[in-house]
Protein backbone atom coordinates (compact mmCIF):
# COMPACT_ATOMS: atom_id res chain seq x y z
CA UNK A 1 0.00 0.00 0.00
CA UNK A 2 1.29 3.15 -1.30
CA UNK A 3 1.31 6.23 0.91
CA UNK A 4 -1.90 7.95 -1.93
CA UNK A 5 -4.05 5.31 0.00
CA UNK A 6 -3.34 6.58 3.62
CA UNK A 7 -3.67 10.22 3.61
CA UNK A 8 -6.19 12.24 1.23
CA UNK A 9 -4.31 15.65 2.25
CA UNK A 10 -4.30 18.39 -0.51
CA UNK A 11 -0.53 19.68 -1.12
CA UNK A 12 -1.81 21.88 -3.82
CA UNK A 13 -5.26 23.62 -3.75
CA UNK A 14 -6.31 25.70 -7.36
CA UNK A 15 -9.11 27.76 -6.98
CA UNK A 16 -10.43 29.70 -10.08
CA UNK A 17 -7.46 29.86 -12.05
CA UNK A 18 -7.47 32.28 -14.63
CA UNK A 19 -4.68 32.73 -17.50
CA UNK A 20 -5.12 35.58 -20.01
CA UNK A 21 -2.24 36.01 -22.90
CA UNK A 22 -3.66 39.42 -24.44
CA UNK A 23 -6.86 39.09 -25.64
CA UNK A 24 -6.58 35.49 -25.49
CA UNK A 25 -8.08 33.06 -22.35
CA UNK A 26 -5.55 30.00 -22.00
CA UNK A 27 -6.75 28.59 -18.68
CA UNK A 28 -10.82 29.63 -17.69
CA UNK A 29 -10.87 29.80 -14.12
CA UNK A 30 -9.94 25.97 -13.13
CA UNK A 31 -10.11 24.47 -9.73
CA UNK A 32 -8.52 21.28 -8.73
CA UNK A 33 -6.72 19.61 -5.63
CA UNK A 34 -3.63 17.30 -5.97
CA UNK A 35 -3.18 15.22 -2.88
CA UNK A 36 -0.13 14.81 -0.32
CA UNK A 37 1.58 11.29 -1.91
CA UNK A 38 -0.20 11.02 -5.32
CA UNK A 39 0.73 10.76 -8.56
CA UNK A 40 -1.25 13.37 -10.56
CA UNK A 41 -1.86 13.97 -13.77
CA UNK A 42 -3.30 16.87 -16.22
CA UNK A 43 -4.30 15.28 -19.16
CA UNK A 44 -5.71 17.29 -22.81
CA UNK A 45 -5.18 17.82 -25.74
CA UNK A 46 -2.44 20.68 -27.87
CA UNK A 47 -2.97 24.08 -26.61
CA UNK A 48 -5.85 23.00 -23.28
CA UNK A 49 -3.75 24.70 -20.98
CA UNK A 50 -1.87 22.47 -19.30
CA UNK A 51 1.60 23.69 -19.61
CA UNK A 52 0.57 27.19 -18.36
CA UNK A 53 -1.26 25.89 -15.54
CA UNK A 54 2.19 23.74 -14.46
CA UNK A 55 4.49 26.88 -15.04
CA UNK A 56 2.18 29.51 -12.67
CA UNK A 57 1.90 26.98 -10.10
CA UNK A 58 5.64 26.19 -10.60
CA UNK A 59 6.16 30.08 -9.54
CA UNK A 60 7.27 30.50 -13.42
CA UNK A 61 4.39 32.73 -14.69
CA UNK A 62 2.34 34.87 -13.29
CA UNK A 63 -1.62 34.37 -12.95
CA UNK A 64 -3.91 36.94 -14.31
CA UNK A 65 -6.46 35.97 -11.16
CA UNK A 66 -7.28 32.95 -8.74
CA UNK A 67 -5.91 31.39 -6.02
CA UNK A 68 -3.03 28.67 -5.62
CA UNK A 69 -2.18 27.17 -2.29
CA UNK A 70 1.40 25.09 -2.45
CA UNK A 71 2.08 22.77 0.53
CA UNK A 72 0.62 25.32 2.81
CA UNK A 73 1.62 28.84 1.14
CA UNK A 74 0.25 30.76 -1.03
CA UNK A 75 1.73 31.57 -4.14
CA UNK A 76 0.52 35.79 -3.97
CA UNK A 77 3.12 36.19 -0.88
CA UNK A 78 5.25 32.93 -0.54
CA UNK A 79 6.52 32.37 -3.72
CA UNK A 80 10.14 31.93 -2.26
CA UNK A 81 8.64 29.10 -0.39
CA UNK A 82 7.28 27.70 -2.71
CA UNK A 83 10.02 27.11 -5.15
CA UNK A 84 11.86 25.29 -1.99
CA UNK A 85 9.32 22.97 -1.70
CA UNK A 86 9.09 22.03 -5.30
CA UNK A 87 11.03 20.13 -7.97
CA UNK A 88 10.77 21.53 -11.71
CA UNK A 89 12.47 19.64 -14.66
CA UNK A 90 15.00 22.43 -16.01
CA UNK A 91 14.31 21.93 -20.52
CA UNK A 92 17.52 20.64 -21.96
CA UNK A 93 18.99 24.01 -22.91
CA UNK A 94 19.90 24.53 -19.42
CA UNK A 95 22.29 21.84 -19.04
CA UNK A 96 25.72 23.38 -19.64
CA UNK A 97 27.40 21.42 -22.66
CA UNK A 98 30.77 21.12 -21.04
CA UNK A 99 30.28 19.36 -17.98
CA UNK A 100 29.20 15.79 -16.98
CA UNK A 101 26.62 14.56 -15.02
CA UNK A 102 28.72 14.80 -11.51
CA UNK A 103 30.01 18.24 -12.42
CA UNK A 104 26.38 19.25 -13.17
CA UNK A 105 24.83 17.90 -9.55
CA UNK A 106 27.43 19.55 -7.81
CA UNK A 107 26.68 22.49 -9.50
CA UNK A 108 22.75 22.56 -8.77
CA UNK A 109 23.76 21.33 -5.54
CA UNK A 110 25.38 24.37 -5.33
CA UNK A 111 22.72 26.98 -6.28
CA UNK A 112 20.23 25.20 -4.16
CA UNK A 113 22.70 25.35 -1.52
CA UNK A 114 22.32 21.48 -0.51
CA UNK A 115 25.45 19.30 -0.07
CA UNK A 116 24.15 16.08 -1.97
CA UNK A 117 27.05 13.57 -3.80
CA UNK A 118 26.73 12.93 -7.18
CA UNK A 119 26.56 9.46 -6.64
CA UNK A 120 24.08 9.83 -4.18
CA UNK A 121 21.90 11.19 -6.50
CA UNK A 122 23.13 9.17 -9.86
CA UNK A 123 22.29 6.12 -8.17
CA UNK A 124 18.62 6.98 -7.64
CA UNK A 125 17.85 7.42 -11.10
CA UNK A 126 20.45 4.43 -12.02
CA UNK A 127 22.60 6.34 -14.04
CA UNK A 128 25.86 5.65 -11.87
CA UNK A 129 28.21 4.07 -14.57
CA UNK A 130 27.46 7.06 -16.63
CA UNK A 131 28.59 9.87 -13.63
CA UNK A 132 31.18 10.94 -16.05
CA UNK A 133 29.51 11.24 -19.00
CA UNK A 134 27.64 14.41 -20.72
CA UNK A 135 24.54 15.31 -20.96
CA UNK A 136 24.44 15.33 -24.82
CA UNK A 137 25.90 12.21 -25.23
CA UNK A 138 23.22 10.34 -23.12
CA UNK A 139 20.31 8.43 -24.57
CA UNK A 140 16.96 10.10 -24.81
CA UNK A 141 15.78 7.46 -21.50
CA UNK A 142 18.80 8.09 -19.61
CA UNK A 143 18.83 12.16 -20.14
CA UNK A 144 14.59 12.61 -18.54
CA UNK A 145 16.25 10.06 -15.54
CA UNK A 146 18.72 12.35 -14.91
CA UNK A 147 16.70 15.66 -15.48
CA UNK A 148 14.58 13.99 -12.62
CA UNK A 149 17.38 13.53 -10.58
CA UNK A 150 18.06 17.25 -10.61
CA UNK A 151 14.47 17.62 -9.81
CA UNK A 152 15.25 15.76 -6.70
CA UNK A 153 17.97 17.52 -5.32
CA UNK A 154 16.71 19.92 -2.74
CA UNK A 155 14.57 17.01 -1.12
CA UNK A 156 11.26 18.65 -2.69
CA UNK A 157 7.89 17.93 -1.19
CA UNK A 158 6.45 18.16 -4.82
CA UNK A 159 7.86 17.39 -8.33
CA UNK A 160 6.99 18.76 -11.72
CA UNK A 161 7.54 16.43 -14.81
CA UNK A 162 6.11 18.00 -18.17
CA UNK A 163 5.75 15.14 -20.82
CA UNK A 164 8.80 13.08 -19.30
CA UNK A 165 8.17 10.41 -21.97
CA UNK A 166 7.64 11.79 -24.82
CA UNK A 167 9.76 10.15 -27.20
CA UNK A 168 11.45 7.38 -25.54
CA UNK A 169 11.06 3.78 -26.46
CA UNK A 170 8.73 1.48 -24.89
CA UNK A 171 11.48 0.01 -22.23
CA UNK A 172 13.01 3.77 -21.30
CA UNK A 173 9.08 4.84 -20.29
CA UNK A 174 8.32 1.55 -18.46
CA UNK A 175 11.26 2.13 -16.84
CA UNK A 176 10.79 5.92 -16.02
CA UNK A 177 6.80 4.68 -15.04
CA UNK A 178 8.69 3.03 -12.24
CA UNK A 179 10.89 5.77 -11.42
CA UNK A 180 7.97 7.90 -11.11
CA UNK A 181 6.53 5.49 -8.34
CA UNK A 182 9.53 5.07 -6.53
CA UNK A 183 9.94 8.38 -6.28
CA UNK A 184 5.75 8.62 -5.03
CA UNK A 185 6.19 5.43 -2.68
CA UNK A 186 9.18 7.69 -0.85
CA UNK A 187 6.83 9.93 -0.10
CA UNK A 188 6.79 12.86 -2.70
CA UNK A 189 4.19 13.95 -4.87
CA UNK A 190 4.37 13.64 -8.54
CA UNK A 191 2.34 16.17 -11.03
CA UNK A 192 2.69 14.65 -14.62
CA UNK A 193 1.36 16.15 -18.15
CA UNK A 194 0.97 13.11 -20.74
CA UNK A 195 -0.41 12.47 -24.02
CA UNK A 196 -0.10 8.98 -23.82
CA UNK A 197 -3.19 7.80 -22.21
CA UNK A 198 -1.65 4.22 -21.59
CA UNK A 199 1.30 5.96 -19.65
CA UNK A 200 -2.10 7.88 -17.43
CA UNK A 201 -3.94 4.99 -16.82
CA UNK A 202 -1.28 2.72 -15.18
CA UNK A 203 0.97 5.38 -13.71
CA UNK A 204 -1.54 7.81 -12.39
CA UNK A 205 -3.33 8.09 -9.11
CA UNK A 206 -6.14 10.53 -10.66
CA UNK A 207 -6.18 12.42 -13.82
CA UNK A 208 -7.58 15.53 -14.95
CA UNK A 209 -9.22 16.40 -18.02
CA UNK A 210 -8.02 19.96 -19.26
CA UNK A 211 -9.77 21.63 -22.48
CA UNK A 212 -9.99 24.64 -24.18
CA UNK A 213 -8.89 26.27 -19.98
CA UNK A 214 -11.65 24.39 -18.27
CA UNK A 215 -11.16 20.98 -16.71
CA UNK A 216 -13.81 19.09 -17.84
CA UNK A 217 -13.47 15.88 -15.36
CA UNK A 218 -11.39 14.87 -12.43
CA UNK A 219 -10.83 11.83 -11.26
CA UNK A 220 -9.28 8.24 -10.76
CA UNK A 221 -8.54 6.24 -13.87
CA UNK A 222 -10.42 3.34 -12.89
CA UNK A 223 -13.31 4.89 -12.37
CA UNK A 224 -13.49 7.29 -15.71
CA UNK A 225 -13.22 3.91 -17.06
CA UNK A 226 -16.20 2.06 -15.11
CA UNK A 227 -18.74 4.87 -15.70
CA UNK A 228 -17.65 4.58 -19.85
CA UNK A 229 -18.19 1.13 -19.40
CA UNK A 230 -21.09 1.53 -17.34
CA UNK A 231 -23.34 3.98 -19.93
CA UNK A 232 -22.88 1.12 -22.31
CA UNK A 233 -19.73 2.01 -24.09
CA UNK A 234 -18.45 -0.37 -25.63
CA UNK A 235 -15.45 -0.58 -28.23
CA UNK A 236 -15.87 -1.63 -31.78
CA UNK A 237 -13.13 -3.97 -32.11
CA UNK A 238 -12.59 -6.81 -29.99
CA UNK A 239 -9.69 -6.46 -27.90
CA UNK A 240 -6.84 -8.38 -28.45
CA UNK A 241 -5.41 -10.01 -25.20
CA UNK A 242 -1.65 -8.45 -26.16
CA UNK A 243 -0.96 -5.40 -27.83
CA UNK A 244 1.98 -4.46 -30.22
CA UNK A 245 3.76 -2.95 -27.47
CA UNK A 246 3.80 -6.00 -25.80
CA UNK A 247 5.30 -7.64 -29.06
CA UNK A 248 7.98 -5.10 -28.94
CA UNK A 249 8.69 -6.07 -25.44
CA UNK A 250 8.57 -9.60 -25.67
CA UNK A 251 10.74 -9.68 -28.38
CA UNK A 252 13.39 -6.72 -27.46
CA UNK A 253 13.42 -8.16 -23.81
CA UNK A 254 12.71 -5.87 -20.78
CA UNK A 255 16.26 -4.86 -19.72
CA UNK A 256 17.61 -1.51 -19.44
CA UNK A 257 18.38 -0.98 -23.33
CA UNK A 258 20.46 2.54 -22.75
CA UNK A 259 22.68 1.46 -19.93
N1 LIG B 1 3.40 33.16 -23.98
C1 LIG B 1 2.25 32.97 -24.64
N2 LIG B 1 1.65 33.96 -25.32
C2 LIG B 1 0.49 33.78 -25.98
N3 LIG B 1 -0.19 32.61 -26.00
C3 LIG B 1 0.35 31.57 -25.34
C4 LIG B 1 1.60 31.70 -24.63
N4 LIG B 1 1.87 30.50 -24.06
C5 LIG B 1 0.86 29.67 -24.40
N5 LIG B 1 -0.06 30.31 -25.17
C6 LIG B 1 -1.30 29.75 -25.71
O1 LIG B 1 -2.09 29.29 -24.63
C7 LIG B 1 -2.75 28.07 -24.97
C8 LIG B 1 -2.39 27.00 -23.94
O2 LIG B 1 -1.02 26.63 -24.11
P1 LIG B 1 -0.32 25.54 -23.19
O3 LIG B 1 1.10 25.46 -23.62
O4 LIG B 1 -0.59 25.83 -21.78
O5 LIG B 1 -1.11 24.23 -23.62
P2 LIG B 1 -0.81 22.71 -23.32
O6 LIG B 1 -2.09 22.14 -22.83
O7 LIG B 1 0.37 22.58 -22.45
O8 LIG B 1 -0.50 22.15 -24.76
P3 LIG B 1 0.53 21.01 -25.28
O9 LIG B 1 -0.16 19.72 -25.01
O10 LIG B 1 0.62 21.30 -26.73
O11 LIG B 1 1.82 21.19 -24.53
C9 LIG B 1 -2.32 27.74 -26.39
O12 LIG B 1 -3.33 28.18 -27.28
C10 LIG B 1 -1.05 28.53 -26.58
O13 LIG B 1 -0.86 28.89 -27.92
Amino acid sequence: MHFYVMAKQPIITVNNLVKNYGDFAAVKGISFEVYEGEIFGLLGPNGAGKTTTLEIIETLRDKTSGSIIVDGFDIETDANQIKKRIGVQLQAAGYYPNLNLSELIVLFSGLYGIDKTPAEMLEKVALTDKAKAKYKDLSGGQKQRFSIATTLINNPRIIFLDEPTTGLDPQARRNLWDLIREIRDQGTTVVITTHYMDEAEVLCDRVAFVDGGHIIGIDTPDHFIDQLVASGFERKKQVKLANLEDVFINLTGKEWREG
